[in-house]
């Protein structure tokens, strides 16, 4: 495997449950965290401690210099906000057991959990989730912002547009495309190309709504 951590130090961006997860892949890596920043620490997860309060008001406030960073927010659309707002360098944290083709690709500020694999020509963008046990096969194309969920199972050739959501255990069969700022539910099986900002459910998945919120 490659690339697991390129630096010793990190920030965290995020003090909930997912940030969590996080901490414990880079604690296993022998990388320390050695801030964590959190807007709203009321919402933190129990165990975190030593959270920095920030908010994102005034940007040259915000000690953007220093150790690279990880988004440790598990909604998209937060991340991609907070993404903006940085203006550092983002690195990525990668379990110890999660399985990657040399050929595949990994953008900066991407996390990657315990047993998920990463097949041969797939590029996966910036920002990214790719959760626990989660598959995405070869010469797949996943953008920015995506969060695959636990167990999901993208066959080859599969597209995930931008800030897009697949919930767990969903499978999505070859040669589908996801638009961007799409939700597929949970255990979902997906047949055919899915428009934008879609909600998808069941088998075969059919679009229940849209993420009008999501629209800009
Ligand atoms: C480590 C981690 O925790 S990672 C996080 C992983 N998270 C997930 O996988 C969650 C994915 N989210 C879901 O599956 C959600 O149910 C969503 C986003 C698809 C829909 O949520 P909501 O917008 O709240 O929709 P709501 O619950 O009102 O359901 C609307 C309808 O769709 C149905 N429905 C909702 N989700 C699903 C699903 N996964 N499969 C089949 N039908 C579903 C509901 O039964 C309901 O049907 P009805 O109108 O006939 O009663």
């Amino acid at each position: 495997m490659t690339d697991k951590n390129d630096s010793k130090q990190v920030r965290l961006y995020g003090a909930g449950g997912h940030s969590q997860v996080i901490q414990s892949v880079l604690k296993q890596n022998g990388v320390e965290i050695c801030e964590v920043f959190d807007d709203n620490p009321c919402l933190s997860h129990p165990l975190s401690k030593n959270i920095t309060v920030t908010n994102r008001k005034n940007s040259l406030d915000f000690p953007h210099e220093g150790a690279p960073f990880i988004i440790a927010i598990g909604d998209n659309k937060q991340r991609n906000n907070i993404a903006e707002f940085l203006k550092t360098k983002f690195t990525k944290a990668i379990h110890r057991t999660a399985i990657m083709d040399p050929n595949s690709r990994i953008g900066d500020g991407t996390v990657i959990y315990a047993g998920a694999v990463i097949q041969a020509n797939t590029i996966v963008g910036k920002h990214v989730i790719i959760n626990t046990l989660a598959s995405v096969d070869h010469d797949n194309i996943i953008h920015d912002f995506v969060h695959i969920s636990p167990n999901a199972a993208l066959c080859g050739l599969v597209e995930v547009g931008e800030g897009t959501h697949i919930g767990a255990g969903a499978v999505i069969i070859p040669k589908v495309k996801i638009g961007k700022w799409c939700t597929i539910g949970a255990g979902s099986v997906i047949l055919k190309d899915v428009p934008d900002y879609a909600v998808v459910v069941g088998n075969p998945g059919r679009v229940i709504k849209m993420n009008r919120q999501l629209i800009v």
